[in-house]
């Protein structure tokens, strides 16, 4: 995580670029917000409808946010910096306990965090530990009680009230990201704990992600889709390379090497499917997500690669970015 330093925040004019001095006003709030929560909660979908633009990755499936992707919300008054976290893992292997650690360096590292605990869900003993987890830090908690659209008024109410019983919460908001709702009033409270500080960011960045790691999570996003197979931990998407060739009609185009890997063969076979046709679809449908990502039509390979325990090796986990 490249957070900015104190003494980058303290520095001020001194390392700030210079696209970042523009006029801004003397209240002007910016800071970082995280979200944690129970895998599948709404966590990547609150993130989009709060930033207006699809960066964190959705899926039907849990488990599918590996990276720790920022959303920036720009307004005139704030700017409030969204860290997508993987979320809290029984720590089995190397991998799921670097997660952890990461997530726990972002929870102390954030102004405010954000606890998601959907509303049509009894709490459980997952959300207690990460509620636990999240207030063994100083960082301010403020509960999103999510997918209030699928629960109802009556389920959400009894939500609020599990909830408050939870944790000493600064504050609870119940919101529907997919109806749209009360992610405003969300966005307000979370700018509220932000310090006073001038923007922190350029005003058109959406995120500081480095456009190959969008790029693996839209294949692998694309991957998953539609596998009833438990994939998710077993497929890891690496952007080997991208280099800009002469096209036949002239100009040039965006070649986009990528490799998927798998633990083993059968998952090797079930990514590919028969004759090749799944990998096709999955190829033809991630293209599309990069070509809208970059906006410009791309070829894209991919291979895919049987890498017998990745989770555990160091030097691969390293590549991947963990
Ligand atoms: N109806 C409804 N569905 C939602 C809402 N928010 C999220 N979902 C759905 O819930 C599923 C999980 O949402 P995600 O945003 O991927 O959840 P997550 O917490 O980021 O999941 P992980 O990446 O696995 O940690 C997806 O199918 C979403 O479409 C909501 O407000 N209403």
């Amino acid at each position: 995580m490249n957070f900015p330093s104190d003494d980058e925040l303290m520095a001020g004019e001194d390392v700030t670029p210079a696209h970042l001095i523009a006029e801004y006003p003397e209240d002007f709030r910016a800071g970082f917000a995280c979200m944690v929560g129970r895998p599948n909660v709404g966590k990547s979908t609150l993130t989009n409808a709060m930033v207006g633009q699809k960066i964190a990755i959705t899926s039907l499936r849990p488990q599918t946010t590996r990276h720790t992707i920022r959303g920036i919300v720009h307004r005139d008054d704030a700017q409030l910096v969204l860290v997508d976290t993987p979320g809290f893992h029984r720590p089995r292997t190397l991998l799921g306990k670097r997660l952890n650690d990461v997530v726990r360096e972002t929870l102390t590292q954030v102004d405010v965090i954000v606890v998601c605990l959907p509303a049509t869900d009894e709490i459980g003993p997952g959300d207690r530990f990460i509620v636990s987890e999240a207030a063994a830090t100083k960082t301010p908690l403020v509960a999103a009680i999510t997918k209030t659209d699928l629960a109802g008024k009556e389920r959400t109410a009894r939500a609020l009230i599990e909830a408050s019983q939870l944790a000493d919460f600064a504050d609870l908001v119940p919101v529907s990201a997919v109806a749209g709702h009360q992610v405003d009033t969300l966005t307000d409270v979370l700018v509220s704990y932000l310090p006073k500080s001038p923007p922190l960011y350029p005003s058109g960045d959406i995120t500081d992600e480095p456009e190959n790691v969008l790029i693996a999570e839209f294949v692998r996003e694309a991957a998953l889709e539609g596998v009833r197979e438990e994939l998710p931990h077993s497929l890891a998407v690496l952007v080997e390379e991208t280099r800009r060739l002469p096209a036949k009609n002239g100009g040039d185009l965006l070649h986009v090497y990528v490799t998927m890997y798998v633990e083993r063969e059968s998952q090797k076979a079930i990514v590919i499917g028969r004759g090749g046709s799944r990998l096709r679809e999955v190829g033809s449908r991630a293209r599309s997500q990069i070509e809208a990502l970059l906006g410009e039509k791309i070829y894209l390979d991919v291979h895919v690669k049987v890498a017998k325990d990745w989770q555990r090796d160091p030097k691969l986990l390293g590549r991947l970015g963990f």
